[in-house]
């Protein structure tokens, strides 16, 4: 099991999809399965339950997923590592862990074109997103830099980043 994680727009999804199609292995987008199992989109569940609610099931089908164990990339969410004992769950687990390291400016070039499906930014204003990616990966950073592989994204295209992520095993 492979397991992504790192900063909303750092490319897990982009990424993910293409190592998976690269391996053979099944390609799990954390997000899609927790829209899945809550039968609605994650805007949807921020909008009606809330993000503490988001988190606890979060974290349930987490368990659930790496209980499960199946031989998969794993896309998480970009908060998944950061709520109750997630990050060590993952590390726990027999998953190679890879943070996908981008800068701010990165994540806001790329960010400010997506802010729609992404609950937690799309209300903020575009000249304050770089300040509050700022200050949200600063406090992020404590869980993701756990990750045992790192990888830093910036210059990279998403097959290069696929080509060092086929090169770990
Ligand atoms: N290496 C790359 N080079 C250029 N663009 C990239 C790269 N990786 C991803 N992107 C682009 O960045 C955007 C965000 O990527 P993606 O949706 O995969 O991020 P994510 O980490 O899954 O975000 P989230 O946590 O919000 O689900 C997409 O438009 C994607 O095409
Ligand atoms: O960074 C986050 O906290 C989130 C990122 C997305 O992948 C989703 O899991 C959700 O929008 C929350
Ligand atoms: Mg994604």
């Amino acid at each position: 099991m492979i397991v992504l994680l790192g900063y909303m727009g750092c490319g897990k999804s982009t990424i993910g999809k293409l190592l998976a199609s690269r391996t053979g292995l099944q390609f799990i987008d954390f997000d899609e399965f927790i829209e899945k199992k809550e039968g609605k989109s994650i805007t949807a569940i921020f909008k009606q339950h809330g993000e503490v609610y988001f988190r606890k099931k979060e974290h349930q089908y987490l368990n659930e997923l790496l209980n499960s164990a199946p031989e998969a990339v794993i896309s998480l969410g970009g908060g998944t590592p950061c709520f109750g004992n997630n990050m060590q769950l993952l590390l726990d687990s027999k998953a190679k862990v890879v943070y996908l390291k981008a800068k701010i400016d990165t994540l806001t070039q790329r960010l400010l074109k997506e802010k729609e499906q992404r609950p937690l930014i799309k209300d903020i204003p575009d000249t304050e997103l770089e300040e509050f990616i700022r200050k949200h990966l600063f406090e992020r950073n404590y869980f993701y830099l756990q990750a045992p592989v790192k990888i830093e994204v910036d210059t990279l295209t998403a097959e290069e980043v696929v080509d060092q992520l086929v090169k770990l095993n």
